[in-house]
């Protein structure tokens, strides 16, 4: 019997074809450039569709794939892990998520601040933890953007090397949390599909890429 993974189309999706290709899986039509969004393996015992990362659990949780992988970032914002299994941190896609705002500028905690971000859910749970009144902007992406142009106070956004907030003269006041790349699995699948998506997470398991 054949699984379908849902991949989260990205940082993720990349790391994990090239992990599956070098354990001595084959896929003819994929390549990182290519559009498509199906591959299957010469062997076909794996299909993998490329998902946009929040459709991952919607997939998942609806049977239209049997495993999924995606980043606990987005389980967690969307809290998304409900009706599924988590069976693996995958080790990959390792990021923070931190509170940053402009280098050097004091901002008074005090008050009711504005805070930019792609995870709105993330960063109500943190500042209502703290204590702290804000008010939230939903952002799609450059989020750095939005305390240099003063549409808000602060961002709470993923960091990983840094590299984006030094180059747009930010700077990190905390971070609170940590995540990776999960695996997740349709508690159907994972009776009806048991030795193949055992046999799955060996493989990954057995890549030393924690
Ligand atoms: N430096 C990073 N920036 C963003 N995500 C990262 C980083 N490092 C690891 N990740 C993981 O990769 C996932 C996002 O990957 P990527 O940014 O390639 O996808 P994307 O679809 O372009 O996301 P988005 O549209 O939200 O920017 C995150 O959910 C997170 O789990
Ligand atoms: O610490 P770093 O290694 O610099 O990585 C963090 C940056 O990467 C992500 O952005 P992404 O590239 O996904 O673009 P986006 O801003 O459009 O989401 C994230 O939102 C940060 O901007």
């Amino acid at each position: 019997m054949s699984i379908h993974i849902a991949l989260a189309k990205g940082r993720i999706h990349k790391v994990v074809m090239k992990y599956l290709m070098e354990s001595g899986y084959e896929f003819p039509s994929y390549s990182e450039d290519s559009r498509k969004l199906i591959f299957e393996d010469a062997g076909h015992t794996l299909k993998l569709t490329l998902v946009k990362s929040p459709d991952v659990a919607v997939y998942v949780e609806r049977g239209a794939a049997d495993i999924g992988i995606v980043g606990e970032d987005v389980l967690i914002e969307d809290n998304a892990g409900a009706n599924v299994y988590e069976v693996l941190d995958i080790g990959i896609g390792r990021c923070n998520m931190a509170v940053a705002g402009v280098k050097g500028k004091k901002v008074d905690m005090s008050r009711r601040i504005t805070v930019g971000t792609k995870y709105p859910r993330i960063a109500r749970k943190y500042f209502e933890e703290n204590h702290h009144s804000v008010d939230i902007i939903k952002l799609n992406g450059s989020v750095e953007l939005a305390p240099l142009v003063g549409l808000s106070d602060v961002i709470v956004d993923i960091v990983e090397t840094g590299n984006t907030l030094r180059a747009n003269g930010l700077e990190v006041l905390d971070y609170f949390m940590d995540f990776s790349a999960r695996m997740i699995c349709n508690p159907v699948s994972f009776k009806m599909k048991y030795d193949e998506i055992h046999t799955l997470i060996d493989v990954i398991k057995k890549k030393e890429i924690r």
